[in-house]
């Protein structure tokens, strides 16, 4: 029997299971991950959409804490063909609504055929297709959720030790654990800040690198951190992942936008054009860069040709779409924070540093 509703844009509602009870409203997706779904919901980047899991059975290795990428799980609701007692009962916990028993197979062909779309669930013995549509009736596109910044950021900045070798100013867009674990293996001491930090903070901390994180939403909603770049850029070496990517782009003048379905997996080829390499990639994004302003496009999918990395070896910029620290998926590009702290160490030689 039926006690759960997704309502869809284009007015189609499905009958699903309640594996977590309540309503909620986001933005539907889907990844193709097949692992790391510990990691995938606890990332920030995810905030305001509703994640579909294409891979049929999720859960079936328990949920532990030191696989989460934050504090909280950050879809508004999941959605699976399978979802475990383990992984529905943490959800339940955290007051996430999770459904399962929907032909997610059908349900990611619309997706990829009309492009990520509005939706609406309720979950639970009292809830009614009438309740599914009045939340896909509430629900806001992606790009009008103009504060997402605040809802993922840090509230006050702190500082991960590492050595102390290097200092980096992380600008925290939703940032994942991981991107400070990689930098601190790495000697360098993070300073997580918020996503709305000054340039005069920026200057007092004077940092050996500015780097922007991954995080939800539409590139453009991130003023601040845009400003921090356009202001610093040839000054400090420049980095981002994912969302930083975007911000960085539109800094130099580049342009962003939104692509039909994204691309959110553990699989997506990615070439370099410099080696000709071909590597695996971990992604989860739903805008991309369409302009590269003043950077120069040095690595693209296989799959769309979109841009993947870009770099300015003449300003000190280097940022990749996807995930290079993984987490879930390949661990293949994780050179990328040797990279950026190689810049660091090139900036201090040079004879102009102070
Ligand atoms: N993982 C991310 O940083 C996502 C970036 C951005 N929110 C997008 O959807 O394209």
């Amino acid at each position: 029997m039926s006690d759960a509703y997704l309502a869809i844009e284009g007015g189609r509602v499905l009958e699903a299971r309640t594996r977590a009870p309540g309503t909620a409203r986001g933005e539907l997706v889907f990844t193709t991950a097949y692992t790391g779904y510990e990691e995938s919901l606890t990332d920030p980047s995810y905030e305001e959409q509703v994640l579909t899991f294409s891979y049929p059975l999720v859960g079936n290795y328990g949920v532990r804490e030191e696989r989460f990428e934050s504090e909280r799980v950050h879809p508004r609701a999941a959605i699976a063909l399978e979802l475990t007692d383990d992984l529905a009962d943490w959800l339940a916990e955290q007051g996430v609504p999770a459904i399962d028993h929907v032909d997610t197979r059908d349900l990611v062909t619309e997706i990829r055929d009309e492009g990520a779309m509005k939706c609406g669930i309720a979950a639970g013995p009292d809830a009614t297709p009438e309740d599914a549509r009045e939340e896909l009736a509430e629900c806001k596109g992606m790009s009008e959720h103009v504060d997402i910044g605040a809802q993922v950021s840090v509230e006050e900045s702190y500082t991960v030790e590492g050595g102390g070798e290097f200092d980096v100013a992380l600008i925290d867009c939703g940032a994942k654990g991981s991107i400070t674990s990689s930098l601190v293996e790495r000697g360098a001491d993070v300073h997580v800040l918020p996503y709305d930090t000054t340039p005069a903070e920026i200057e007092e901390l004077d940092p050996d690198v500015l780097f922007v994180s991954n995080g939800p939403g539409d590139p453009a909603n991130f003023e601040a951190a845009r400003v921090l770049v356009e202001e610093f850029v040839g000054e400090i070496p420049v980095a981002g992942i994912c969302l930083g990517q975007q911000i960085v782009a539109r800094a130099l003048g580049g342009e962003t936008e939104k692509m039909t379905f994204g691309h959110r997996g553990v699989n997506q080829p990615v070439r370099d054009l410099r080696s000709g390499k071909v590597v695996m990639t971990t992604q989860n994004h739903g805008y991309t860069v369409a302009e590269p302003g003043d950077l120069e496009v040095t690595q693209i999918n296989v799959n769309d040709d979109t841009p993947e990395g870009l770099e300015s070896d003449e300003l000190g910029v280097i940022t990749r779409q996807y995930h290079p620290e993984a987490n879930p998926g390949p661990h293949d590009s994780l050179d990328f924070f040797d990279d950026v702290l190689g810049m660091a160490r090139t900036q201090a030689a040079s004879p102009s540093a102070d």
